[in-house]
């Protein structure tokens, strides 16, 4: 069996075009305009790449888009007192500080300081603890964009064996609360798994989120599966000297024979990201002016 490739960047433009949409009729029925502040500290080169592409996305739908640089030697209390003016600016609906900060800056203390309705990567203590007792929560977005592509392909999953590789705050863990939430049967594996290839070869839905370039292959998964690749890993290009190649944490070639369905890296879980970014800053801003949110773009 060779399995369907699910297209990150169509999929990506379809949500892009519905976020639009709404942006559209929110503007023309309600005169407000959703509008998304990204915080950026320091100049990590892909940072930088991510936060324009965030800022020129965001633009793109319809929004306002509101972009911090500061620079690497930014204090926290300056970086505390810029996302405290966020939080009180009505015109801001949700607010994100680029990962990774720089070391000296607390992640957790800074995430926490945006207040949970405005925090649209979905990473503030408070929408964690929502989400995983079920109740109504900003989702992070990168699990976001895989439960839409695994509903998208599957219709309902309940009743599915999931299995998440990687149990990382930002990814692993939240996305099985989503599986959990829509009714599959959720398992985590991580380093100490026994047996992980066989827990693997049981699993109808395999989302690998583990960090290790193409750990998962083709031996690991179910005839049929469904193969979410969340990996994004540069190695050195195995045939061009003093390349490199962006692979995920899932072999492709091995594993696009066994699956069903299966991500690509690139193009596949990586647009989804951005595009669940402006989903979630259109409910947000729906929430804050208690308006009805749209279908289809959250959990
Ligand atoms: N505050 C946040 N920081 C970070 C997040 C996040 O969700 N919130 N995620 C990542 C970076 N990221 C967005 O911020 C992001 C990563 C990757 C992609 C993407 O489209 N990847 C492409 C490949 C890109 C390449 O060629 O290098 C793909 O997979 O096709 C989008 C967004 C860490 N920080």
């Amino acid at each position: 069996m060779t399995g369907k490739i699910i297209d990150g960047k169509e999929f990506a433009a379809s949500v892009r075009a519905k976020v639009a949409e709404h942006v559209t009729r929110l503007k023309a029925d309600h005169d407000v305009t959703p509008g998304l502040a990204v915080v950026l500290v320091g100049q990590d080169a892909a940072s930088e790449v991510y936060v324009r592409n965030k800022g020129k996305s965001t633009l793109e739908v319809g929004m306002n888009s509101y972009e911090h640089k500061l620079p690497a030697d930014t204090s926290e209390a300056d970086l505390l007192a810029l996302i405290n003016q966020l939080n009180e600016d009505p015109a801001v609906h949700g607010i994100l500080c680029q990962l990774p900060l720089p070391d000296h800056l607390n992640e957790e203390l800074v995430i926490n300081s945006i207040v949970p309705e405005k925090d649209v990567d979905g990473f503030h203590i408070s929408n964690v603890g929502r989400l995983s007792t079920g109740q109504k929560s900003m989702v992070p977005c990168t699990p976001l964009g895989c439960l839409m592509m695994l509903r998208d392909h599957h219709g309902s999953l309940s009743g599915l064996n999931a299995v998440v590789v990687g149990r990382s705050n930002i990814v692993g863990k939240p996305m099985a609360n989503l599986l959990l939430k829509d009714s599959c049967t959720v398992t985590i594996a991580h380093s100490r798994t026994k047996d992980i290839e066989a827990l693997c070869r049981t699993a109808d839905i395999v989302v690998a989120a583990v960090g290790r370039p193409e750990m998962v292959t083709g031996e690991w998964i179910k005839d049929g599966a469904t193969v979410i690749d969340v990996g994004i890993n540069r190695i050195p290009h195995p045939e061009k000297e003093g390349k490199t190649k962006l692979v995920g944490d899932v072999d492709f070639a091995s594993a696009v024979e066994k699956a069903g369905a299966i991500t690509p890296v690139p193009g596949g879980v990586g647009p989804m990201t951005i595009a669940c970014l402006l989903a979630n800053t259109v409910t947000a801003c729906c929430r804050a002016n208690g308006l009805d949110e749209p279908d289809g773009l959250t959990a």
